[in-house]
């Protein structure tokens, strides 16, 4: 079989994710030593940055040029609206967060920065840019997750054992593969100038995702503490 786009894409991501194997929130995460208070600030930052990625996914949607294209889209909208948020509401509730105080969430300067990114390159570009957009999301998440399932006790973890079963879930690696899919059929035929473009949009987002770890695991928020405005 000849190279698909993302046996290309994985050769430039590949030393990136691994990283993430190393990253101390993702280490702790996997080996059920993270400290609570950290997961708590990724839950609440994922979640609105999961609002913002299902507006790309509405977004992907609308730009469809046929119904296949638009089907695959309305599907990963659905899950993680309904799957992977889902997962974020539970463990929000253990820390007696209701999902509004969740979505209510003001939003760090990295989860600013990233969502931005992903919004200004596919508003940009076509059908083909918004999923190169969301690819590495989908696709390292899965990643993670598969790999840390395979670590001693962490499937069974009492906490964060939830995590890496949906991370690593046949449901989450079809999302993730449906995606890579459709960027595989949508690169395919493209010239090369367009194809090194996609392929920076894999890796600068790949590297935003190992940004955001770094601003879970420190607690980030923005570099001067204002008051929040009233909500
Ligand atoms: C920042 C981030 N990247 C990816 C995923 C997986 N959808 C996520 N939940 N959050």
């Amino acid at each position: 079989m000849s190279e698909q786009f993302t046996d290309r894409l994985w050769k430039r991501v590949e030393p990136i994710w691994n990283s993430y194997l190393e990253h101390p929130f993702v280490k702790g995460l996997g080996e059920g030593l993270l400290e609570q208070e950290k997961f708590k600030h990724w839950l609440k930052q994922d979640y609105v940055y999961l609002v913002e990625y299902s507006r790309l996914m509405a977004l992907g949607s609308a730009k469809s040029n046929d119904l296949k294209t638009m089907t695959t889209f309305a599907n990963l909208l659905h899950g993680t609206l309904n799957m992977e948020m889902d997962l974020h509401r539970q463990y929000a509730s253990k820390f007696g967060i209701t999902a509004e105080e969740l979505e209510k969430t003001d939003a760090a300067s990295t989860t600013t920065a990233y969502t931005s990114y992903m919004l200004n390159v596919s508003q940009r570009g076509g059908v083909e840019n918004v999923v190169a957009s969301v690819l590495a999301c989908a696709w390292s998440y899965n990643f993670i997750g598969k790999e840390i399932a395979t670590w001693s006790g962490a499937k069974d973890h009492e906490f964060y054992g939830h995590w890496v079963e949906m991370y690593s879930s046949d449901e989450f690696t079809e999302l993730a593969e449906d995606c890579k899919k459709l960027m595989n059929e949508l690169a395919a035929g493209k010239p090369e100038r367009e194809l090194v473009e996609l392929e920076e949009i894999v890796v600068k987002t790949s590297l935003l995702e190992y940004m955001f770890w770094d601003m879970a695991e420190n607690l980030e928020e923005w570099p001067v503490k204002v008051e929040e405005a009233a909500r």
